[in-house]
């Protein structure tokens, strides 16, 4: 039987996204790392499902799945795909979306780009989480990095160069995260411009992560680096990032589809 997906990207960051709004498709961890793979499947950095939606207000509830097969609470950039797919759908552009997070109101501009609110950052150790109390602004780590949690875990480093890139996974790993946590590596170029680099939880380097950018930003001003209104360059292009006053955390950049296909699931090992 042939199921059809979308795959598009956010600034690089690639997904397929499967629906399963009408007919439940079977998605078990090893499949999903089976259809993620660049080899050996279609290829993407996080596979995204939509079901219905059952928050009040919502249009669609979209879960985000790391190529890992491990699954994220968080995922800006595909939040902003599946934005602008709900809008090419429906015509309308506000839409809603329900994650793990949260409600996620969504808007989509007559240029094009997608805002998604992100909602409130988390920055209590508990709800990072790290595994033991401490100062969020503060990591007990070289190097000196600050966490929060966009409804995903998130560790920044603010750093002079790249060359720490390469500890991602050493990072991603370490003790002090017992989810495991989002990698960041920010460069302040200004008080309202950052280049950021991010090794995903799950994923390896990413061309961008919309919600490493929102946590970036969020702890450069709690850290007074930066505004709280600050552009962010990441690989694949540029996210504007406002953390508004009412503390929810507003992301903007593109959403691109890149074509529909479809696949046959049970040619992959469940
Ligand atoms: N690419 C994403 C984040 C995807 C999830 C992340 N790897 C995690 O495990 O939390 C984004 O754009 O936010």
């Amino acid at each position: 039987m042939l199921t059809s997906f979308h795959k598009m990207h956010g600034l690089g960051n690639d997904f397929v996204i499967l629906d399963e709004r009408t007919a439940h498709l079977s998605l078990t961890p090893v499949r999903i790392a089976a259809l993620a793979h660049r080899k050996r499947g279609i290829g993407c950095d996080q596979l995204v499902t939509l079901r219905p939606a059952c928050a009040e207000g919502a249009d669609v509830f979209v879960r985000f799945f790391n190529p890992d097969g491990s699954e994220a609470g968080a995922c800006g950039n595909a939040s902003r795909c599946v934005a602008d797919l709900m809008w090419r759908e429906s015509g309308n552009r506000t839409p809603v979306l329900q994650t793990r997070a949260g409600v996620l109101p969504a808007s989509i501009a007559e240029n094009g780009q997608v805002t998604v609110d992100m909602g409130e950052p988390k920055l209590e150790w508990q709800n990072v989480p790290l595994a033991h109390a401490h100062d969020t602004l503060h990591l007990p780590l070289p190097g000196d990095p600050a966490a929060a949690s966009m409804g995903n875990p998130h560790a920044t480093f603010f750093v002079s160069d790249f060359d720490m890139l390469n500890q991602g996974h050493a990072l991603e790993h370490d003790a002090l995260f017992p989810e495991r946590a989002n990698i960041g590596f920010a460069k302040i170029e200004s008080p309202t411009r950052m280049r950021l680099k991010v090794h995903e939880r799950g994923a390896g380097v990413t061309e961008a992560c919309g919600s490493g950018a929102c946590a970036a930003v969020v702890n450069a001003a709690r850290r007074g680096l930066t505004e709280r209104t600050c552009t962010v360059e990441l690989d694949g292009g540029t996210l504007h990032i406002e953390w508004a006053a009412n503390n929810h955390v507003l992301m903007t950049g593109s959403a691109t589809l890149a074509f529909e296909g479809t696949v046959v699931l049970a040619d992959y090992p469940s």
